[in-house]
């Protein structure tokens, strides 16, 4: 079964009827080049109204490590995912699961860095370009990603209901994650969009 993260929440609201729907995980920003930007009080608020067992995810870019130690304090997320420069050694000073996205945007010529965060519990592969932020909407090849990795790769970038299906039989990754392609505008996520989306992917794990 893919594992489904909707990204960018910033309402109670729209978390819970994603979990509703069969979301696994839901993603939280903290990054303020973020258009989806929370505070720690609506990251806590979404964070004590989920039911057990959805995955917390908290986003940063190249953040102060002070604000994610204030944000594993605070609002105590599952999993920390890092979007920016940042080393592997860094990642990981925190003592706290995390993901490491690489940006795809030039390609194959991003496929080695996917060696260089060794301790990262899984990889995010987003479509955009290196130093952008993700949340962009930009999909990339997906059938650049590779076989034989130690770390479970998680598909993001651009996805939607009407691409997602063909994303997830071409690249058979552990999960995919969706942000602008389940909303109405950002951080508002729109009901019709978010079913649509995980329909789409249980209809192709249950081919
Ligand atoms: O969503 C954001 O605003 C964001 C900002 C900074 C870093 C990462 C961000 N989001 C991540 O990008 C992916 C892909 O987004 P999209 O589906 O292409 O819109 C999203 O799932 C988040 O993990």
């Amino acid at each position: 079964m893919t594992r489904i993260k909707c990204c960018g929440m910033t309402r109670i609201g729209d978390a819970l009827l994603a979990v509703r729907l069969g979301a696994d995980a839901i993603g939280l920003v903290f990054s303020a080049r973020s258009k989806r930007q929370v505070t720690l009080a609506q990251a806590r608020g979404i964070v004590v109204a989920l039911p057990p067992f959805v995955a917390t995810v908290a986003l940063f870019m190249d953040d102060e490590a002070s604000l994610v130690r204030q944000v594993l304090d605070e609002v105590r997320p599952m999993l920390l995912q890092f979007h920016g420069d940042e080393s592997d050694g860094w990642c990981a000073q925190f003592g706290h699961p995390f993901l490491k996205a690489i940006a795809m945007g030039e390609g194959a010529a991003a496929l080695p860095r996917l060696r260089d965060y060794p301790h990262a519990t899984g990889l995010l592969l987003d479509g955009h370009a290196a130093g952008e932020a993700g949340g962009s909407g930009k999909a990339f090849d997906w059938s650049l990603l590779p076989g034989g990795l130690a770390q479970p790769l998680i598909l993001a970038g651009g996805l939607h209901a009407g691409n997602v299906g063909d994303a997830v039989r071409t690249a058979r990754p552990w999960a995919v994650d969706v942000a602008s392609g389940v909303e109405s505008a950002p951080g508002i996520k729109d009901p019709a969009r978010l079913k649509a989306f995980i329909r789409a992917v249980r209809t192709v794990d249950a081919e």
